[in-house]
């Protein structure tokens, strides 16, 4: 069995000349919630459509559970359960009967699963409540417990958290972590707030303008945004020079023309200030700060969320 359930090389998308994605290469091991993370338009949808088979590649190569080729991909989707398409929910039906039907289309024999799957999804006790009547989580909800119901391995969720309150994005968080830990669940979950998605992905794809340009695990994120000194000057190529040669920083990086980076050494914010100041470089502002992880993201992507 192979450890990776999904893995694409250079997969591309193209509507007419515009690339929605862009020779994406992703892996994603067995047991990971992967975040996919982009500005709305930076081509998370369009990736998931690839994977799901909504719509083709126009290049590149696709590898789901460890197998290539037509029909093995086409095996290995039906065990991916998926909320790209907005799924057929019936307003005049409850919880129950929606799911129902969904149970009898899959083919899934245990009529149990519908219990079991609106317990997960905390639907339990909606009782005879159309859906035309549920708050939008609980359609949420309701659209995640279709796509449980064929009891996928892997499930593909598009922005899940659109539109709720901040309870309902907690409560969506939690729920994505009980899927994965206690029906051990691949996920890839897309989102363009990396903040939201924190404390749940256990690895991230950041997409821009359809193309991949970083991967990374919580841990290397967490690294990667620590503390640090942020120091605002009008010369930061002369002040990284400086403070290689006399504190020996590596870890050190302009982020502007006018601003600098240090990730060591933080508690010399002090001796930095003055080595500065003594060689004529106009320190406007030295301080240790915590980079927001949205803002390690906007600036990765260069961008303003619009
Ligand atoms: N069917 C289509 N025909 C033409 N262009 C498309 C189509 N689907 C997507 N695109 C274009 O591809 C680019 C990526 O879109 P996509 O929906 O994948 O992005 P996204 O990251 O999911 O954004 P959003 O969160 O806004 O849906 C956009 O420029 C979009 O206009």
């Amino acid at each position: 069995m192979s450890e990776y359930v999904l893995r694409t090389r250079d997969i591309s998308k193209k509507y007419g000349g515009a690339y929605a994605i862009n020779n994406v290469s992703i892996e994603i091991k067995r047991g990971q919630i992967y975040g996919l993370i982009g500005l709305n338009g930076a081509g998370k949808t369009s990736f998931m459509r690839v994977v799901c088979g909504l719509v083709s590649p126009s290049s590149g190569e696709l590898e789901l559970f460890g197998q290539t080729g037509e029909k093995e991909l086409q095996r290995g989707r039906r065990r991916i359960g998926q909320s790209i398409e907005t799924p057929a929910i019936y307003p005049n039906l409850t919880a129950v009967q929606n799911l129902e039907i969904q149970r009898i289309i899959s083919g899934v024999p245990d009529k149990n699963a519908i219990t079991k799957t609106l317990e997960i999804v905390g639907l339990a006790d909606t009782g005879n409540k159309k859906a035309k009547n549920f708050s939008l989580g609980m359609r949420q909800r309701l659209a995640l417990a279709i796509a449980l119901i064929p009891n996928p391995e892997f499930l593909i969720l598009d922005e899940p958290a659109n539109g709720l309150d901040p309870r309902g994005i907690i409560e969506t968080r939690e729920l994505l972590r009980r899927l994965a830990r206690e029906r051990g669940l691949t996920l890839l979950v897309s989102s363009h707030l990396l903040d939201e998605l924190a404390q749940v992905a256990t690895h991230y794809g950041i997409i821009d303008k359809g193309r991949l340009i970083k991967q990374l695990s919580a841990d290397e994120l967490a690294l990667e945004s620590r503390q640090h000194i942020r120091i605002i000057t009008k010369d930061a190529a002369k002040a990284i020079a400086l403070l290689k040669e006399n504190f020996g920083v590596t870890d050190c990086q302009a982020v502007s023309a006018n601003e600098l980076w240090v990730r060591e050494q933080i508690e010399r914010t002090g001796e930095m200030n003055t080595l500065l100041v003594r060689h004529g470089i106009v320190v406007e502002s030295i301080a240790v700060t915590e980079q927001k992880l949205e803002e390690y993201f906007l600036n990765l992507t260069g961008g303003m969320n619009t």
